[in-house]
């Protein structure tokens, strides 16, 4: 996991380093070129799409890659999400260049990521695991880069294996001015589609692991 965390780390300051830069081509062709290094030593195992790479620990909600909350993820911020005592879950972030939209401002797409994460987190958190149905959000104002954000997700109610959740994007010091509102509907696929989609998931071990309840789904701390 230390390794893990180490490459991640080297990895998100390497790819905002990539985007952030004003250096000359002669130094982005040399980058290059030590990006390629480190590739091809990565390229001499590789997992495939559907087997779960060993540190994911189903029972402890850690998934390592999750482009969300992965420690070891290129483009993750990565997301800590923990219990809200105010009910649902939340995470603080505060995001750079490689997630701008318009100059200064976050990304659309990637707030729909965020929000799409905390509310499949705040079903999750209240034992409710699903898929996202429904996802819509209102854009209420520009989210900044390069100040702290607060973000949250809660369950609104549920019936059978429909879940609605609502989340929220707002400056950590103005938490009650929402730049981004977002309601989703999370579905608990029914069985038949539990198995077509998941059938061949596995562990490293190469044990069958589909998501359920509880699920390697999330990461929310206590
Ligand atoms: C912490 C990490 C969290 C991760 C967050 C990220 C989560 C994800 O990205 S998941 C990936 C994206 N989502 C998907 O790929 C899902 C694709 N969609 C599907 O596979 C299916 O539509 C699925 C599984 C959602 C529902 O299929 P199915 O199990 O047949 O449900 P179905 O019987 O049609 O519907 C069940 C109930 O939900 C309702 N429902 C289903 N879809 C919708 C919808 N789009 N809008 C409104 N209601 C819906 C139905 O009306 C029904 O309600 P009721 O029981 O009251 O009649």
């Amino acid at each position: 996991m230390a390794a893990v965390t180490e490459l991640g780390t080297a990895l998100r300051a390497l790819v905002d380093a990539s985007v952030s830069t004003a250096v000359g081509p002669e130094e982005l062709r040399a980058a290059a070129a030590e990006a390629r290094r480190a590739t091809a030593l990565l390229e001499a195992d590789r997992r495939p799409p559907g087997r779960l790479p060993p540190l994911d620990d189903p029972v402890a909600f850690r998934r390592v890659y999750s482009p969300v909350t992965g420690v070891g993820s290129a483009v993750a911020p990565p997301l800590t999400l923990r219990g809200d005592p105010a009910g649902g879950v939340r995470a603080e972030a505060t995001l750079g260049l490689l997630y701008e939209g318009p100059p200064g401002y976050l990304h659309g797409g990637m707030s729909g990521l965020l929000m799409d994460h905390l509310l499949g987190a705040a079903a999750i958190h209240a034992g409710l695991w699903g898929m996202t149905a429904h996802l819509e959000l209102d854009y209420r104002g520009p989210v900044p880069l390069g100040v702290p954000l607060v973000l949250r997700g809660w369950v609104e109610r549920n019936a059978g294996r429909r879940t609605d959740v609502a989340g929220s994007i707002a400056a950590a010091d103005a938490p009650d001015r929402v730049l981004v509102q977002a309601t989703g509907i999370f579905v608990t696929p029914r069985a038949e589609k539990m198995d077509a989609y998941f059938a061949t998931v596995t562990d490293a071990a190469g044990r069958h692991t589909p998501p359920g309840r509880p699920t390697d789904a999330t990461a929310v701390q206590p």
